[in-house]
């Protein structure tokens, strides 16, 4: 039977549809910011989605490791070019770039991951963050062109998050005016930069800086690998420089390795907005030696929202193909239901939607703490950096985490089929669970949270005043008993107070510790454990606190309809996170089992409650088909049709008989007869 795709709805999805109680383009245009960003967002999606160009012959499971790093490059010029003549006719912007690089638009149209992602991510943000006026007009025009290709190294052999511990040195030498670039040993070839492997010409180069036989620390220089004309390493006193092999997921991004023997490079190429070497050798100190750590800043920040985009499509997909896939009657006398009715499903998918609404607020309030900050920062004002550093850490290391979990969790929602590349849920893992680690390892994030947080109790013990952020430990400190309430406001009262004991306790035993004869630092990482889950608990009040303060106006801005459906979404988070960190609840909020069973019950409700709605709210993410990609999440869902014809486009299937057979199995077979 020749397998066709069928022109009609699946008939299950189509009765989802028709039970949805709210309007699902109104949703869409609430998500994506307002009717007119969500017209852009179309334009754009029809433009790259729609281009011949950019279809995809082969999918890239089927390709080697040259193939799809070829493809990848090939296609990125591609998206480029289109970038480009979309700026020339002054449709530019940062949106374009953002969908372009990010996990929505950006990995439909290039799944394993875009090799130049890192040129727009953090080379160029770094000399705009970083460099003087004149660097700036040196560097950013060829850049924005991509007249030159940049990547970010920093990260080392040896070193990836103790930053401090790189050994690649700038070693400037006054009678040349130049900085004399070396990697003394094998950790200190630089170790992962996207795009390092091949595609890139040029590299910030994160290095310590030596002068007057002096070490500074580490600085940012920019630093050319390869010929303009012929891509050839830099010769002479040379780089060495390749790409560090396959990955777990984003195969396409040509991470790289890179050393130095003696590289020159002039010292107007030390990025000299806020430490400076004269020509003499002279070392000027920044205002701040944490300015250097500006761009990681910048990516923990933007990552939220990648979060948000990648979750929103795994769960897009594992919504509807839970609609779709039938398995199992619940009363044995009838016959089987959708999986999604099987209420276990629901608590698997249901939560992941919610997730996609509160990231999604998330990164909005941080985008918008980050942008007034990064305002202040350039007028000399540096006091609110340590607040955005400290909730951004948290917000990426939690986010990532959540989502990297929640992907693995549709996927297995999704059975066998989800276990399918074809699902498109096992890429997707890799290019989040990937979020965990880059731009700072997420316990050591949390660490750094912690840290703020201990100066923030000591702060609150001695009664000086608080930013908003941490402001809940003023009352918390007081508070020695609290009856529990299970309205929003109460149970982010409560998650406060989880997380105000978790921090009182952790600075306790750090000062516990240091008062029975250990250092600081021995005290602190005896009670790590405690001090990152602080971080964790402070994180997770604050997402439930900030979705619901910033959804406070909801139904003055939408429909009682869609208010009524997201307000569930944002208890249902609410509720979960109870559930989950129930133990936390007992030992300091005041929950009592009488409190659990209610809990349990409105988890319950509000399952039951969303069900008719699931399939209409993920519709609302719009995400058209190619994005998804997947077998099982297409808007038609007709899954099984698209199984087959994913499995046709095998290799081993263009054969019926296998050239292994005449070669291996025939002899082997006969071989005993
Ligand atoms: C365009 C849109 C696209 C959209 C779509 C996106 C797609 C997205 C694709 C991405 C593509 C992959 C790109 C991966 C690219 C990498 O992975 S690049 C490499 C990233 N590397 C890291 O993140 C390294 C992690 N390590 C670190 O950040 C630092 O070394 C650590 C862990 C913070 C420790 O540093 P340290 O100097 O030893 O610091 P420490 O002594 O702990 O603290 C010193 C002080 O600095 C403060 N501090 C530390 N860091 C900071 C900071 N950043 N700011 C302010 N203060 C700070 C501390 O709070 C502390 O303050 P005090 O308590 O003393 O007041
Ligand atoms: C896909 C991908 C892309 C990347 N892209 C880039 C790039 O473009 N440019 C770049 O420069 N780098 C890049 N990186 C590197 C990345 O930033 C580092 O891998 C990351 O910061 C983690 O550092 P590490 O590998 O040294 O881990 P490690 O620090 O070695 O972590 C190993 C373990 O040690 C623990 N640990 C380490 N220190 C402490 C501590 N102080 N306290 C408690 N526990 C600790 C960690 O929690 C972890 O469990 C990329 C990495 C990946 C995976």
């Amino acid at each position: 039977m020749p397998i066709k795709l069928k022109g009609e709805v699946n008939p299950d999805l189509n009765n989802e549809r028709k039970k949805c109680s709210f309007n699902v383009e109104e949703m869409a245009r609430w998500y994506h910011g307002g009717e007119k960003k969500l017209a852009e967002k179309r334009q754009r999606e029809t433009l790259f989605l729609d281009d011949p160009d950019l279809q995809d012959d082969i999918p890239t499971s089927y390709m080697s490791h040259k193939e799809i790093y070829e493809y990848g490059v090939g296609k990125a010029c591609k998206i480029f070019t289109k970038i480009r003549a979309l700026q020339e006719e002054g449709k530019g912007g940062v949106d374009n770039f953002m969908a372009i690089l990010g996990g929505m638009l950006g990995s439909g149209v290039l799944k394993e991951g875009n090799p130049m992602a890192v040129h727009f991510v953090m080379f160029l943000p770094t000399i705009l963050g970083q460099g003087t006026t004149e660097q700036q007009v040196e560097w950013l025009g060829r850049a924005w062109s991509m007249n030159i290709l940049g990547t970010y190294a920093q990260t080392e052999l040896g070193h990836g998050t103790f930053i401090r511990g790189l050994e690649t040195t700038a070693t400037y030498d006054p009678k040349t005016e130049e900085f004399i670039l070396n990697s003394p040993t094998i950790t200190s070839y630089k170790w992962w930069p996207g795009g390092l492997g091949h595609t890139s010409n040029y590299a910030i180069v994160v290095a310590q800086l030596y002068t007057k036989g002096q070490c500074h620390g580490i600085h940012p220089f920019i630093v050319q690998l390869r010929d303009e004309e012929t891509w050839a390493p830099i010769k002479g006193k040379s780089v060495e420089i390749g790409e560090i092999g396959p990955k777990l997921g984003m195969k396409g991004v040509n991470n790289g390795f890179l050393g130095f023997d003696n590289v020159r490079i002039p010292r107007k190429n030390m990025l000299m907005k806020n430490a400076k070497v004269l020509e003499d050798g002279t070392y000027i100190k920044a205002p701040s030696s944490v300015l250097t750590y500006g761009t990681m800043m910048f990516v923990r920040v933007v990552i939220i929202r990648d979060m948000a985009n990648y979750l929103s499509k795994a769960v897009t997909i594992a919504t509807r193909y839970s609609a779709v896939r039938r398995q199992s009657p619940i009363d044995p006398a009838k016959p089987e239901v959708q999986v999604i009715d099987h209420v276990t499903q629901q608590y698997k998918v249901f939560p992941n939607i919610a997730k996609v609404i509160i990231f999604q607020l998330t990164a909005d309030y941080i985008w918008n703490l980050y942008n007034q900050v990064t305002s202040e920062l350039d007028k000399g004002q540096l006091e609110r950096l340590p607040e955005l550093h400290a909730i951004s850490c948290c917000l990426k290391a939690v986010i990532t985490q959540d989502a990297s979990n929640g992907v693995e969790q549709l996927r297995m929602a999704c059975g066998g089929h989800g276990y399918m590349e074809a699902s498109n849920l096992p890429n997707t893992y890799g290019m989040v669970t990937a979020a965990c680690t880059y731009e700072g390892e997420n316990t050591i994030l949390l660490l750094q949270t912690a840290r703020y947080l201990m100066k923030s109790w000591s702060q609150a013990l001695v009664g000086d005043a608080l930013v908003p952020t941490v402001e809940y430990l003023r009352d918390a400190i007081k508070k020695r008993s609290n009856k529990w309430d299970p309205s929003i406001t109460g149970i982010i009262k409560a998650l406060q107070l989880v997380a105000a004991n978790k921090i009182r306790l952790a600075y306790e035993h750090v000062e516990n510790r240091k008062k029975l004869g250990y250092s600081h630092e021995d005290a602190t990482n005896l009670s790590s454990i405690e001090l990152a889950q602080s971080a964790d608990a402070h994180c997770r009040a604050f997402l439930v606190q900030s979705a619901y303060e910033m959804t406070r106006d909801l139904e003055s801005t939408v429909s009682t309809s869609l208010a009524t459906v997201l307000r569930q979404f944002i208890e249902l988070y609410a509720v979960e996170t109870c559930m989950k960190y129930i133990g936390d609840l007992f030992r300091f909020s005041g929950l009592t089992e009488d409190g659990v069973q209610e809990l349990q019950q409105r988890l319950e409700d509000l399952l039951t409650k969303i069900r008719p709605n699931a399939v209409g709210f993920v519709d609302g993410f719009d995400i058209p088909d190619k994005i998804l990609s997947s077998a099982l999440g297409a808007y038609d869902g007709n899954v099984y049709e698209r199984l087959f014809l994913e499995a046709k486009k095998s290799p081993l299937n263009q054969d019926p008989i296998p050239k292994a057979f005449e070669l291996h199995m025939k002899p082997f077979m006969r071989s005993n007869l």
